[in-house]
């Protein structure tokens, strides 16, 4: 397993790369991964100027952090091949490629990349927020398969989704649900992370945690954030809670017992308890370990 697919990535914060403010904030705020936006976040006028912040913010990057990743425009936009080159010269941890339809364009971004001699251990996140994007989620995820690929993550772009669907985006994601179920589905079939979209109304924390406990259900591993207020609520939603963290132990303590030791099935405090149990409790304590 590619050892990038271990990290966390509980609270991932997009930086519009043209803000020299938000970019300044960066060394005080503690999320897992920083996204520097070059796509929809910076105006056309200022993209030029933006790819030259990032090229001297990388070149003086600090040694220990957050994972950084850069979002290009897509290649074939007016920006996209002078995004490459910047996002190559940056040599951030991975690329975050927009508006991907289906698995050429994937193919063709790998391509790219390798013509600019990218270090293969340079990972390729992948936005998913085109109609057509959903439709071919599966085969987009079995790029992921394999070891050496690049593919690392799927982000969904729920604004986008929205966009282009005519699906209306209330604040209970009724309608965007099942897709978003879809990608999750998807993205642990090709041994992905995958990343729920951002919640734009960021003055409201209270509605912002239910949509964090909600995205942790659904089974993302993190949520990509717009505001630094985001980030602590992001964090807390997507790490172990203290009653999963003790439920695990109990099954672990209980599998360890000389009595349990042949058996593939207990019982604790009236419910089933299977070894499969006691895989998900061992990811769960691994996982806890970590952070
Ligand atoms: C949404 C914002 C424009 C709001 O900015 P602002 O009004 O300045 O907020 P505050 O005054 O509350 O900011 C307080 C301080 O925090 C800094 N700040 C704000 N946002 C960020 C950030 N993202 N990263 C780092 N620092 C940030 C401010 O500079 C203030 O600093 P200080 O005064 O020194 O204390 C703004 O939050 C923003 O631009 N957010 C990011 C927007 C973005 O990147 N959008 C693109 C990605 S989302 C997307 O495209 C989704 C997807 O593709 C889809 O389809 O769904
Ligand atoms: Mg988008």
């Amino acid at each position: 397993m590619n050892p990038s697919r271990h990290r966390q990535r509980r609270s991932v914060l997009f930086v519009p790369a043209s803000s020299e403010k938000a970019i300044a904030k960066l060394p005080s705020l503690a999320c897992d991964a920083v996204v520097f936006d070059l796509e929809d976040a910076v105006a056309p006028e200022a993209k030029e100027a933006a790819r030259e912040r990032l090229r001297a913010w990388f070149a003086a990057r600090p040694k220990d952090g957050p994972e950084l990743v850069i979002r290009v425009n897509p290649l074939d936009s007016e920006w996209g091949t002078e995004d490459l080159l910047a996002a190559r010269a940056c040599a951030p941890d991975a690329v975050l490629l927009p508006k991907v339809d289906t698995p050429r364009d994937i193919h063709d971004f790998d391509d790219a990349l390798d013509k600019t001699d990218a270090p293969a251990d340079l990972k390729l996140w992948v936005m998913i927020e085109t109609p057509k994007a959903m439709l071919n989620v599966g085969a987009l995820a079995e790029l992921g398969r394999d070891a050496a690929a690049r593919l690392d993550c799927f982000v969904a772009g729920t604004n986008d989704l929205a966009k282009e669907t005519g699906v209306l985006a209330t604040p209970d994601r009724r309608y965007l649900t099942p897709w978003l179920m879809q990608m999750v589905l998807a993205a642990r079939a090709g041994g992905l992370t995958v990343l729920d979209g951002v919640s734009n109304d960021f003055r409201d924390l209270d509605a912002f945690a239910r949509e964090c406990a909600e995205g942790a259900a659904m089974g993302f591993d993190g949520k990509t954030l717009i505001h630094p207020g985001q980030i602590e609520p992001a964090r807390a939603a997507f790490s172990p809670s203290a009653e999963a963290v003790a439920e695990a132990q109990a099954i672990r303590a209980a599998f360890a017992l000389p009595a349990n030791a042949g058996r593939g099935v207990i019982s604790i405090g009236g419910r089933m308890v299977e070894r499969l149990h006691l895989a998900q409790a061992e990811r769960l304590l691994a996982r806890a370990g970590r952070l």
